[in-house]
């Protein structure tokens, strides 16, 4: 798909700072419609990888931010933070990565490095992360993301796809992956022996139900509004139960059965009837960002001593670890491979919870310069 010129005057003083040109697709408005555009990316500077990209999963927060759900967008926004690719060219400071390499990004691109949580390898909780698109740069320059042919970023942000994990299928691990593993991981879900309630089965939960069966959880029970989605969860997916949480009778008969839950939904629901599934000492991990408040009531955690937490994406050697693990395993998501002229689709079909289970953009064959 050919960009058409977008010159906007930060367009414009972007490109002066970054010489290298690029195409991508991004959103103008609210309206969250995404079209071509022409773009820059910096020099590959002494610790930069450039990468091109080959794969970039279809996050829901990709679709929040281009809608401006969260109130935060910086037009134009060029999405997409599940980015898989080859490196093309690395600087002289960078040790272990070469041209060739099958490699990939994910929601982060840089930190301070000198916080506490960068000190003690959270780059995710460093107050200044730079994400991967719609965030200021330390050259103050608005991050694009992984929905274009070429991206440059710090080495240290840049993680290593183990050979037998397949770019396409492997993409979405980079964010869905690693925000469902490193909570899991953090707070015992899906420990051996542990029933595990996954809330929301899209991108996130699909690939939450795998690394639980994955990390050997005696049970793994789906949580859905969809009904849908009831027979793939129990036979594609491997997910041992399947509740509708609009039917009542289900929901009563797994109250208090639960060791821990994933909470994956996008939009806002009571958290109450959820919490109830919780055993005591249960756990909930909030990891949807719905655009309104949640609500919830002493009484629901207090009554059985549970715990609501929440989790932001992964670190840089979370991200890694969960890679590697998910070679190991078997673990990759099932993914709708659709090209640039399939974007808008995607996006509607995304927001109606219609996609089994992550859009992948075939970026390498459909977003090329002229
Ligand atoms: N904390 C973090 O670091 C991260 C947070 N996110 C956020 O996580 C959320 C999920 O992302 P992703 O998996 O990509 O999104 P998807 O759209 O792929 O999946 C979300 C699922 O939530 C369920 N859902 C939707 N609406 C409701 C509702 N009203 N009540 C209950 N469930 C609902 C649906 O599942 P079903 O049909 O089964 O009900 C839907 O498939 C998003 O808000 C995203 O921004 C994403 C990545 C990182
Ligand atoms: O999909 C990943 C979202 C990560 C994210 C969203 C919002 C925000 O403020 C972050 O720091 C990260
Ligand atoms: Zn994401
Ligand atoms: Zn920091």
């Amino acid at each position: 798909m050919a960009p058409t010129a977008t010159t906007t005057t930060a367009a414009a003083e972007q490109q002066q700072q970054h010489p290298r040109k690029a195409v991508g697709l991004a959103a103008h408005d609210a309206s969250g419609h995404l079209s071509p555009i022409r773009i820059s990316r910096r020099n590959t500077g002494d610790d930069d990888v450039a990468v091109k990209v080959l794969y970039c999963g279809i996050c829901h927060s990709d679709l929040h931010t281009i809608k401006n759900d969260w109130r935060n967008a910086i037009y134009p926004v060029v999405p997409g933070h599940e980015i898989a690719g080859v490196v093309t060219e690395v600087g002289k400071n960078v040790a272990g990565l070469a041209a060739g390499d099958r490699v990939g990004v994910g929601c982060m691109v840089n930190a301070c490095r000198a916080c506490e949580s960068c000190q003690e390898g959270a780059e995710n909780y460093c107050a200044r992360v730079v994400l991967t698109y719609n965030s200021r740069d330390a050259d103050g320059a608005v991050t694009r993301g992984g929905y274009s042919d070429l991206v440059v970023a710090d080495a240290r942000f840049v993680v290593r796809f183990p050979d037998s994990l397949p770019l396409d299928a492997g993409a979405p691990l980079l964010c869905a992956g690693a925000t469902v593993y490193a909570p899991m991981r953090r707070h015992g879900l899906g420990a051996p022996g542990s029933h595990v309630g996954v809330i929301g089965l899209g991108g996130l939960g699909h690939v939450a139900v795998k690394f639980a069966r994955a990390f050997g959880a005696a049970k793994v029970t789906v949580i859905s509004t969809s009904p849908g989605k009831r027979e793939e969860a129990l036979e594609r997916l491997g997910a041992d139960a399947f509740v509708l949480s609009t039917d009542a009778a289900e929901m009563k008969a797994a109250v208090g059965t639960m060791h821990g839950i994933i909470n994956t939904a996008s939009a806002a629901a009571s958290l109450h009837p959820y919490l109830a599934l919780l055993k005591p000492h249960g756990k909930m991990i909030l990891l949807g960002i719905p655009n309104k408040p949640l609500q919830v009531s002493a009484f629901a955690l207090i009554g059985g001593g549970k715990t609501l937490a929440g989790s932001c994406m992964a670190s840089i050697s979370e991200t890694q670890e969960m890679l590697d693990f998910a070679a190991e395993h078997g673990v990759a998501a099932d993914v709708e491979v659709v090209g640039a002229g399939e974007v808008n689709k995607a996006m509607e079909r995304l927001a109606k919870g219609d996609v089994r289970y992550r859009f992948v953009i075939d970026v390498g064959n459909t977003i090329k310069a002229d």
